[in-house]
């Protein structure tokens, strides 16, 4: 076909396939189409509410996934929208529980054919690492747009969840976390990337599975793990100057090593880490403001000290040095972890990983517990924290300890593993075992909670970074900052705090509502941006006059009230992208899309 040709029947698909019935009769008729679409003349709402219908009528959540999986590829405009007005209900359909099973079977329910020109994202392989820039120019000419991705979500598929190493099938949690970015965060979805490193697989079920769609080799031995991965890295940021890399569900062993090596050579953070830092601390300084102890008072134990728990726990020892003005000792004074060892302590007798030995107690003598159980009655804690992928690990038993070891405060347990089938212990149970006194929070949503005798109902809060990664991203996507900072997520933890509304507030929950994400994500990214000028680690002379002007000697981090924090965000706010609402406008944002000179 001839150039114009091409151009011509690639105008038909953006403008025209992905309007669908939607399309007006004048333009059916220009392009082409008259007789080709049924006749009604439908707007974006009614599209919506038969594909919300067509949703409904799947039997399975692994349908839905697969159905809303299809839809994104079809017409990414009414699968956006449809997430938007259906976010509570979708959520957990493209993300945490559902992407779990679905990443399990990925091999076996990838559908035969994505339509044209619609990238899935990247699948690199070690011996692709050698022509790493010829694989990312294949990936550009897929585009229908040429435009450069501004943000990537990459994992080797090595840590999946709390599900361990799922190899390529890893690819649902990229392509899930940046569909949270488009609808969280208003990221353009056309320049959002997804990678998986399919560097091969220790999982021997999928080395065996005739279905399995990857590298059928073990993984890697470090150092050509970290040649390889750093070779995608540098190609990916000489390809695309400004991409933010966001390292996802690597295993704990590499997790660190990513991060600490690329913080301050490109723009990249880690979600495991760094975003589950920001968000657990966001709700944890919700919740001792309800425990009703004083805060110093906290005694906090950890089960699991992976890439979560190390996160999480250095923004917590953070929080209690620079908001409480403990000292160091004293701040990591209050904390104790328990990994599958038992408690972790500098003479239990074993050589302890790098990332463990900060976290290790000092002070127990010839005390060592080697179980949850033990190391309960051993410290006493005020607040649980899980990050084991133990599924049921906080047992009855423990969670009615928490309540008999707490009379004067609000026990505060976090079950944050995921998916569900992961999870630490349910809402119900943290419920019934406290006398409705916990403060809790989980990785994935559980239902509300119904007192049997009042009949009250309970919302739990969810503790996952999707209430932080997306606003991370915005915020470094739209200013740049050199590298991203401790105060920076620092600044976004605050933020989270302080998003909550006075309903929510007094309804003593510990994160805001998700169905205002995008706000929230707004609020978030302002707080991030604003940091990073102060931090002078901006260089984009536009966000530089957007938050220098008039920025109050005092601020506060995270804090977003005020006039000038209100400029910020009104900034941010008008640059996020969304589904176009009508028709009209679609096809306004289409046509500029394929010729900008048109406008
Ligand atoms: N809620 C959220 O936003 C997030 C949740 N997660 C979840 O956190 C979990 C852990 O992730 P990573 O730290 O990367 O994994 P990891 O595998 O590196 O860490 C697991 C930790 O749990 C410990 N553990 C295992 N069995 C145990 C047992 N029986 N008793 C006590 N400790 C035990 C291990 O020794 C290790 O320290 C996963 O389920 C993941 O889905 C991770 C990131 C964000
Ligand atoms: C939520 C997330 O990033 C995880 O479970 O790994
Ligand atoms: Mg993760």
């Amino acid at each position: 076909m001839s150039e114009a040709g091409d151009s011509r029947r690639n105008s038909i698909e953006l403008i025209g396939a992905k309007a669908g019935t939607a399309m007006p009769a004048e333009m059916r008729q220009a392009l082409h189409l008259r007789g080709l679409i049924p006749t009604s003349i439908e707007n974006f709402s009614k599209q919506e509410l038969r594909a919300y219908q067509q949703l409904m009528s799947k039997s399975t959540n692994l349908e839905k996934y697969q159905f809303l999986a299809t839809l994104r590829c079809l017409n990414v405009n009414l699968f956006f929208r449809l997430l938007l007005n259906h976010f509570r209900d979708i959520v957990p359909l493209i993300y945490t529980p559902t992407v779990g099973e679905a990443c399990l079977s990925y091999s076996h329910i990838y559908p035969f054919l994505y339509p044209f020109r619609t990238s899935v994202g990247l699948f690199i392989t070690l011996d692709d690492t050698d022509c790493i820039d010829s694989v990312i120019e294949n990936y550009r000419r897929s585009m229908p747009d040429p435009i450069d991705p501004e943000i990537t979500v990459i994992t080797d598929g090595s840590r999946i969840l709390g599900l361990g190493d799922l190899g390529i099938n890893g690819m649902g949690i990229p392509i899930g976390k940046l569909q949270l970015y488009s609808a969280a965060a208003g990221l353009n979805p056309g320049r959002t990337l997804p990678i998986v490193l399919d560097f091969g697989t220790n999982n021997e079920r999928y080395l065996n599975d005739p279905l399995y769609l990857g590298t059928r080799e073990h993984r890697p031995d470090d150092k050509r793990f970290y040649e390889a991965a750093g070779r995608v890295i540098s190609a990916l940021h000489y390809a695309f100057p400004g991409l933010l890399i966001q390292f996802e569900d690597f295993s704990t062993e590499h997790a660190f090593g990513l991060l600490d090596y690329w913080r301050k050579r490109t723009l990249c953070f880690n979600d495991d880490i760094q975003g589950t830092g920001c968000v657990i601390l966001g709700g944890f300084i919700s919740a001792i403001e309800l425990a009703g102890i004083p805060p110093r008072d906290q005694r906090i134990l950890f089960v699991g000290a992976g890439s979560a728990g190390v996160g999480v726990a250095k923004q917590l020892v953070d929080y209690f040095i620079h908001e409480q003005k403990l000292s160091e000792p004293d701040a990591q004074a209050m904390f104790w972890f328990v990994d599958s060892h038992g408690l972790i302590t500098n003479n239990r007798g074993d050589t302890l990983p790098h990332h463990k030995v900060d976290l290790a107690r000092h002070d127990n003598g010839s005390t060592q517990c080697a179980t949850i159980e033990e190391a309960l009655e051993y410290v006493k804690p005020t607040a649980l924290i899980g990050l084991s992928t133990v599924h049921g690990a906080f047992s009855e038993r423990i969670l009615t300890r928490m309540h008999e070891l707490n009379p004067q405060a609000r026990p505060i347990i976090f079950p944050l593993s995921n998916p569900e089938t992961k999870a630490e212990c349910s809402f119900e149970d943290a419920m019934r075992c406290t006398n409705n006194r916990v403060l809790f929070a989980s990785g994935t949503a559980f239902p509300e909670y119904t007192d049997p005798e009042t009949c009250q109902v309970y919302v739990p809060g969810q503790g996952n970074n999707m209430y932080a990664f997306p606003a991370i991203g915005l915020g470094a996507v739209l200013c740049k900052p050199s590298w991203i900072t401790d105060t920076m997520l620092f600044a976004v933890s605050k933020a989270l705090a302080n998003s909550r509304s006075p309903d929510e507030k007094a309804a003593g929950e510990l994160y805001p509502r998700i169905e205002r994400i995008r706000d929230v994500s707004a609020e978030l990214a302002a707080a991030f941006v604003t940091q990073a000028v102060r931090e002078n680690l901006v260089k984009e002379k536009h966000w530089l006059d957007v938050v220098s002007a008039n920025m109050p000697e005092n601020m506060v981090p995270g804090h977003i009230d005020g006039l000038f924090s209100r400029r910020v965000l009104g900034e941010v706010k008008t640059l996020m992208w969304k589904p176009a609402a009508s028709v009209e406008q679609y096809i306004v944002e289409a046509i500029t899309t394929i010729n900008p000179d048109d406008t």
